[in-house]
């Protein structure tokens, strides 16, 4: 397995880029550890596919480099990177049986037939493929199918990474949890390095110890999974991540306090100061996790107009609206909430702010 680095690296499909926008994927540096379990975690067309491609060496970027374990690979063809790659749907030989198809990437390289027979065993009772060993391919369900795909990828000792390309799209919604489970199961057990890349930040977050959130070709956060929640370094990261995401303010500052709309909330003197140094479009952002009740009039507070309460079993969601602007709010399911208005305090702690959408202090 390998520690992966990247060095300046850029990719534009088109020649000569005249701004950060022409980039697939804007010019960054990153290291991902030996034995890490990364993922690439963004929206549609955010770059994913591109840096996945720099790294199995299906694109050579138009510019910066690859490194594994310190070696420049930029230029080296794909099959002499030794990267083991799982794709969205099933890629195996339905004619073979089951133990045959994990077993392909292993006789392919003339590892020994014992230790082809150890090491498929080893897979397929982690992936609780045993039993299907001896059968043949062809006909086994989609999920299953897609099992064995994995395992072919997760066979080899020698590889320098695994790639998993969206992975689990064609699993039936009940066997995700559990495929992921497995593969952190695996992770912890093997210590492979692997790079998972997904639009679906459930899967993001559970498989990951630490997690690459991209959007717009540009590579915004890169941290463990509490981190991007309690300390997200970019709006899109607040926004993205959470369910419903991060609320976001325009804010002013007037005198020692910051003013949303109309309405005056309470900060520290500390986020106060930094706000005063700060230039470019200033936010507040809270998470509805951080949104508290508070009685009517207390220092700090905002009074709110109940939009909507939606009841989510062991929590409630609020949705309320103060000075022209909406609040989400997560609250136990046993407080009582009447229609009507309700008096809401932003968690001074909890509370980040943001300059032209990067956080403020980082
Ligand atoms: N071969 C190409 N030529 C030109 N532009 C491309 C090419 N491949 C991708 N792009 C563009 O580069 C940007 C990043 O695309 P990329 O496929 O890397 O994103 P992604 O996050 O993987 O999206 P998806 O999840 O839909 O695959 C997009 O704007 C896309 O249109």
């Amino acid at each position: 397995m390998a520690r992966i680095e990247f060095r300046n690296l850029g990719h534009a499909y088109g020649p000569n880029p005249a701004s950060l926008q022409d980039y697939a994927l804007q010019p960054m540096n990153m290291v991902w550890e030996d034995g890490g379990a990364y993922a690439l975690l963004g929206p549609s067309g955010c770059g994913k596919s591109t840096l996945l491609n720099i790294i199995s060496g299906l694109l050579v970027p138009s510019e910066g480099q690859v490194l594994f374990d310190g070696k420049d690979m930029t230029q080296m063809p794909t099959r002499e990177r030794n990267i083991a790659q799982v794709f969205q749907f099933p890629v195996l030989y339905d004619t073979m049986s089951v133990f045959d198809n994990l077993a392909f990437p292993l006789r392919n390289r003339k590892v020994a037939e014992s230790e082809v027979r150890a090491r498929v065993h080893e897979i397929a009772e982690i992936l609780e493929l045993t039993r299907d060993l001896k059968q043949r391919a062809s006909g086994l369900s989609a999920d299953a199918k897609q099992k064995i795909s994995l395992g072919r990828g997760l066979v080899r000792k020698d590889v320098a990474a695994i790639l998993f390309d969206e992975p689990l799209t064609v699993i039936d919604p009940h066997m995700k949890w559990q495929l992921r489970q497995k593969l952190k199961q695996i992770h912890h057990q093997l210590k492979l390095t692997l790079i998972y890349v997904t639009h679906d930040q459930v899967e993001a977050l559970t498989f990951a110890d630490e997690v690459v959130v991209m959007t717009n070709g540009k590579v915004v956060q890169q941290g463990k999974p509490e981190a991007l929640f309690v300390r997200p370094d970019h709006t899109f990261v607040g926004y993205f991540i959470g369910s419903p995401g991060m609320n976001f303010y325009p804010l002013q500052i007037d005198g020692d306090a910051v003013v949303i709309g109309q309405q005056r909330v309470g900060v520290d003197a500390s986020q106060l100061q930094a706000l005063k140094n700060a230039s470019g479009e200033l936010k507040l952002g809270i998470r509805p996790e951080f949104v508290e009740l508070a009685a009517a009039g207390a220092p700090g507070a905002v009074s709110a107009n109940v939009v909507q309460v939606q009841h989510l079993g062991t929590s409630q969601l609020l949705t309320a609206e103060f000075g022209g602007q909406i609040v989400k709010a997560r609250l136990d399911a046993s407080v009582k909430l009447d229609g009507g208005q309700q008096w809401l305090r932003l968690a001074k702690a909890e509370t980040i702010f943001f300059s032209n959408d990067e956080r403020i202090g980082r």
